[in-house]
């Protein structure tokens, strides 16, 4: 990036940084070095790295909550450390991997609690809060358990529920740390892509944590990939892909990411079976022999499609089979 078009950049972004030193004070402890980011409003980003190497750390320091131990964060152009509370809340909602004390609490009322820093302490709601809270019940599909105690939900319900209570904050920016962990396979897409609209639709500042590439691919304009002890990778989902940088989630030689799926699987073995047919059949065939390297290896496969078969050819006979268990179970026969 050039001076001029830097420069730009940072005039637009709703949360700025650079060269941040990250970690935790008494006993002084490092996490990460020289981090610098942008979040812009209109999209969302959704930060990724493995275990333990220090996102929630980041999250800390941009919610002032855990201040970085060198450099500043700037909300909107404005230094995080000078804004107060209530200052903050109004710019920024936050969905943390927290623990619900208060069970006896309804989700109606959790989710009225998000109006706070808008209402006052008091707590009263005006018919434009009472409003808002209607609105973000409806958009994350809870309106049917807002009476409902936050102790007789499932996890993934409260997790919607603490989703619900950040939206009705109404801030144009968003962080939320690992918000799909307890979610069904469809939820997990309904709530990212939620979170998609209201970035585009609301222009909206959207950070997400999260270890769920699949979604992220699906649903993300950045991605921030958080290394150990190195810079902060931002980038379009799929250049990085395409560059083979997404790579860098997987530490080590173990685990690869297929670039043309987005999939990961054990690097392959060093022989797969000579497998012919279309590749939507094929692929799923090749898993097998992936996840089954022990597995007898015929010379060929050849599977088709309508009916679905499978035939399996050896030095000197063929064998058919009509589905993956019968070939798996069939090879198992088979002496290695
Ligand atoms: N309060 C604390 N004091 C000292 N060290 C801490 C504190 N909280 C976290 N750490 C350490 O900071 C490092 C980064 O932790 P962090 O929670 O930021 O990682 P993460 O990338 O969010 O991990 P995960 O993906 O497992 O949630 C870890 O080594 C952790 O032990």
């Amino acid at each position: 990036m050039n001076e001029a078009s830097n420069i730009q950049r940072v005039e637009a972004s709703s949360i700025h940084a650079r060269d941040l030193d990250l970690g935790y004070r008494a006993p002084q402890t490092l996490i990460a070095k020289g981090i610098s980011f942008d979040l812009f409003p209109g999209e969302l980003t959704c930060l990724m790295g493995p275990n333990g190497v220090g996102k929630s750390t980041l999250l800390k320091a941009i919610l002032h909550q855990n201040p970085p131990l060198k450099g500043k964060v700037f909300l909107d152009q404005v230094d995080v450390s000078v804004l107060s509370n209530r200052q903050r809340a109004k710019k920024l909602a936050v969905v943390l991997t927290e623990k619900i004390t208060s069970g006896e609490m309804t989700v109606n009322e959790l989710v009225a609690l998000g109006r706070v820093p808008h209402t006052g302490w008091s707590g009263l709601l005006s018919p434009r809060d009472k409003l808002m809270v209607k609105k973000v019940l409806d958009l994350t599909h809870i309106s049917h358990l807002a009476n409902k105690k936050l102790a007789a939900l499932s996890d993934g319900q409260r997790q919607t529920a603490l989703i619900a209570r950040a939206l009705a904050q109404d801030s144009k920016v968003l962080i939320l740390d690992e918000p799909t962990a307890h979610l069904d396979l469809t939820n997990r897409f309904e709530i990212m892509h939620l979170l998609r609209h209201l970035a585009k639709k609301s222009s909206r500042a959207i950070l997400v944590v999260t270890h769920d590439l699949e979604v992220a691919m699906e649903t993300a304009d950045k991605l921030w990939i958080m290394e150990a002890r190195k810079p902060l990778l931002a980038g379009c989902p799929e250049d990085l892909m395409i560059q083979g940088q997404i790579q860098r989630l997987l530490p080590g030689d173990k685990w690869q990411i297929d670039p043309q799926s987005g999939k990961i699987r054990l690097l392959d073995p060093a022989k797969l079976p000579n497998i012919e047919g279309p590749s939507h059949l094929s692929q799923w065939i090749r898993n097998v022999f992936r996840k089954n390297p022990e597995l007898y290896q015929p010379k060929q496969i050849r599977v088709r499609d309508q009916p679905f078969g499978i035939s399996l050819f050896f030095p000197n006979r063929e064998e058919k089979v009509t589905s993956i268990a019968e070939m798996i179970r069939f090879l198992r026969t088979q002496p290695t």
